[in-house]
């Protein structure tokens, strides 16, 4: 991790914005594009990442990793070509729960998916799957990783809602943290005038533009 841990403020206030707001107000960036399947739906949560990167469907490493993460991390774990094995289920959620981990960000299988629902964790898989993995690999436990096409180091705040998974880098978090607010205090007044029947087609001049030009080639008339 390069410079000092990201705050736990600051790591609540960006998961109590969520993912579309943190990605939006960093300037549309940290997005980790992936169809991740919600296997706790309805939760949101954010924390530092402790990186996984296991071997080919293999999960020592989750084994190690559950070794060193600490109260408030997010668990994010991948392979080199992620494969639907299932590289955590209720007994590794458990120790992860027991460790302080709020959340898992799988980028492999999930198995045990009925007993992770019940667990105090947000959980997102890439896979849902009984398959088992080995513990053949060492693997490595917090270093850079990719996932959903986007680099996540350790410590990095991860946002994981129903809406997908962002990162934050943590170099980044206290600048991207003030663009939160700014566009949390403007999102609030927009939703308060268009709650009172007001249109954003007319205040953004949308209605404007469209009458007074003709209509763009291509576009159905
Ligand atoms: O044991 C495993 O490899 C995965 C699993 O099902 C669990 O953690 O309960
Ligand atoms: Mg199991």
């Amino acid at each position: 991790m390069s410079g000092p841990p990201v705050g736990t403020d600051v790591v609540a206030e960006l998961g109590a914005a969520g993912v579309a707001t943190v990605y939006e107000a960093a300037g549309r960036s940290g997005l980790l594009e992936e169809q991740w399947q919600q296997v706790t739906p309805g939760r949101r949560v954010a924390g530092r990442a402790c990186t996984v990167l296991c071997g080919p469907g293999d999960n020592r490493a989750v084994h190690e990793a559950l070794a060193h993460v600490r109260p408030g991390d997010v668990l994010v774990v991948t392979m080199d070509e992620p494969a639907p094995a299932a590289v955590v289920g209720d007994l590794l959620a458990t120790q992860a729960v027991a460790q302080g981990v709020v959340g898992l960000l799988i980028d492999a299988a999930v198995r045990d998916t009925a007993e992770l629902g019940q667990m105090p964790l947000t959980v997102h898989a890439r896979w849902r799957n009984a398959r088992g993995a080995t513990k053949a690999h060492r693997g490595a436990v917090d270093v850079p990783v990719v996932v959903g096409g986007t680099r996540v180091a350790p410590g990095d705040v991860v946002v994981l809602d129903d809406d997908g998974a962002a990162v934050v880098p943590s170099g980044e978090a206290g600048r991207v943290l003030d663009a939160v607010r700014a566009r949390l205090q403007k999102e609030s007044a927009l939703r308060a005038r268009w709650a009172k029947g007001e249109l954003s087609y007319d205040a953004y001049g949308l209605r404007a533009e469209d009458e007074a030009a003709p209509t763009p080639e291509g576009s159905p008339a």
